[in-house]
Formats: C-alpha cells, sequence, structure tokens
C-alpha cells in the first residue's frame, strides 16, 4: 500500500473516531432518562448517536419514543430495536425532549449549513419540533463563518418545475455557478429528495456574522438576512441554513442548536454552547 493511500484511510478512521466520541458525549450530556420523546437526524454522524443511545439498553430507552428525518434515520431506529414514530403524530402542542443530528457547517454562533445528504427539510421540522436541538459533528465542519469550510453551497430543497428560476434568482443574488445536485452515481439525473423535490447547491462568499467588524464587501451576505431572502424565492420549499434563535432564546421553533459537539483530531471533544438571549 502507497503511503497516501495509508495516509488516507488514516484521516478517515481519524473522522469517524472524532464523529463517535462528539456523539457519546452528547448522548451522555443531553438524553436524560426522563426524556420520552427524541429526534434522530440524518448523515454519517448520527449513526454514532444511535449507537450511543442503543448502548444505554433497553432500561432506560425502553420508555423513550424516536422521530426521524427521513428513510435513513428511520431504518436506524429500527435497525437499533428503538420505537419509531413519525413527526405528524407528534401533538401540535407537544415537543420533542431533544434532538440530534449533524451538520455540514457550524459557525461562531451556531448557524448551521445543513442538507448535504437532501434530508434538510425534515430535519428543519423535527428540530425546531424540539426544546433541545444538539448539534454533534466532527473537526473539519467547525468554522468561523458559514462557506469557509463547506464549499459547496448552501443547499436548497426545490419544487422540481420552479429549479430553472430560483437558479437565476440565485445567481441575481450572488451565488457563484449554483447548480441542481446530481443524483449520479446512483440514478441518472437529478437527485430526488425524500420529499419528491430537488436540490439546488448555491455557493455563496461566506456569510457574515452581526459581530464581525467592518462593512461587508460587494456580494456579501448576513445569516440572517440570507436565510430570510432564500425562503422567500417563489418554489423554495426549504433551505438548508438553520439560524436566527437557539433553543435559550425562545422556548419553541429555534434553529440553531443549543450546544453542538465536535469530536477533534486529538481525541477530545469541544463544545460550543449557545448563549442566552441578552435580557
Ligand atoms: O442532509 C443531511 C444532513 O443535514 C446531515 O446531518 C449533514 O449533511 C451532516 O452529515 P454527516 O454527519 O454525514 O457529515
Amino acid at each position: 500500500m502507497s503511503s497516501s493511500s495509508s495516509s488516507t484511510k488514516d484521516q478517515a478512521a481519524l473522522v469517524e473516531s472524532s464523529k463517535r466520541a462528539a456523539a457519546f458525549q452528547a448522548v451522555a450530556d443531553h438524553l436524560l432518562p426522563s426524556y420520552t420523546r427524541i429526534g434522530v437526524g440524518s448523515g454519517s454522524t448520527v449513526v454514532y448517536v444511535v449507537e450511543a443511545i442503543a448502548a444505554l439498553g433497553p432500561s432506560v430507552t425502553d420508555s423513550m419514543t424516536f422521530y426521524p428525518t427521513g428513510a435513513q434515520s428511520e431504518a436506524l431506529i429500527e435497525a437499533a430495536n428503538l420505537r419509531l414514530q413519525y413527526i405528524n403524530k407528534l401533538a401540535p402542542a407537544d415537543q420533542l425532549d431533544v434532538a440530534f443530528d449533524g451538520a455540514d457547517e457550524v459557525d461562531a454562533d451556531l448557524n448551521l449549513i445543513k442538507g448535504g445528504g437532501a434530508c434538510l427539510w425534515q430535519e428543519k421540522v423535527v428540530a425546531t419540533a424540539a426544546r433541545n436541538f444538539v448539534c454533534v459533528a466532527d473537526f473539519r465542519k467547525l468554522s468561523d463563518r458559514l462557506g469557509k469550510a463547506w464549499k459547496k453551497g448552501i443547499p436548497i430543497e426545490v419544487l422540481p418545475i420552479a429549479a430553472p428560476r430560483v437558479l437565476g434568482e440565485l445567481r441575481a443574488m450572488g451565488a457563484r455557478d449554483p447548480q441542481i445536485r446530481s443524483g449520479l452515481p446512483g440514478k441518472a439525473g437529478a437527485l430526488v429528495t425524500d420529499n419528491g423535490m430537488w436540490i439546488i447547491d448555491a455557493p455563496f462568499a461566506p456569510l457574515r456574522l452581526p459581530s464581525d467588524e467592518g462593512e461587508a464587501a460587494e456580494g456579501e451576505w448576513t445569516v440572517d438576512a440570507l436565510a430570510d431572502r432564500l425562503i422567500k424565492i417563489p418554489g423554495v420549499a426549504e433551505i438548508g441554513l438553520f439560524s436566527g434563535k437557539n433553543g435559550l432564546e425562545v422556548a419553541s421553533g429555534a434553529q440553531k442548536p443549543v450546544a453542538a459537539y465536535f469530536g477533534m483530531a486529538d481525541g477530545t471533544v469541544e463544545v460550543r454552547k449557545a448563549a442566552a438571549a441578552a435580557s
């Protein structure tokens, strides 16, 4: 084996062990035995979240019901013999106690890019139904501005018939070469989401935060302004920017996590916690 392929393997193993470490710590810190309704997100990191939950054993998990964010997490819940229920069965007045999910990038204010695995719409429904949304990731996702680490663009779920017009709007807003996500190698043509929609990946210049100093340069957006503009484009079903309030600032509907756990390359886990609203 060449030294470059063995170092690629070492890096992949390091990433997997860091995801797992973050998942086990997040579950230890945020899954209280008294909780009964748990959201389970999508992606490769969530696999370790489910492993950590299942490791608690039936004496803890038998009183819990698990709500998926799509076909992948549904299968994970079932494979772990955890009780499955769908978010449309949760009474509107009720909330999930906690929801765990991954992210593609996390900025200094805990805004997220999600949707690298095309599950963003149901993920946002489940995250905002939770009193405590907890993000689990590895060191590659840690960033100060969205768009610096995740260069593929903001995933945007769109009605297929509207896709060409949405692409036009995105270009006019400064997106750099937005593209309809391909289903290849598994499927010819556009990737189709669990909701029968398409995904457009729209790269923008790294997104500013309110605390950033200096004037915005031409084409630079703040996270909140861009999120507000994107969701208003006709034909856009949901966007992979999770922004606005966190669960300490509002009692329900928060898109931002109360905490984000990052498995680091040195084996430690770094935690970024949300700040409560200033009074
Ligand atoms: O659509 C996919 C989700 O938003 C994932 O949570 C996100 O892409 C992170 O996935 P992973 O844990 O595989 O990096």
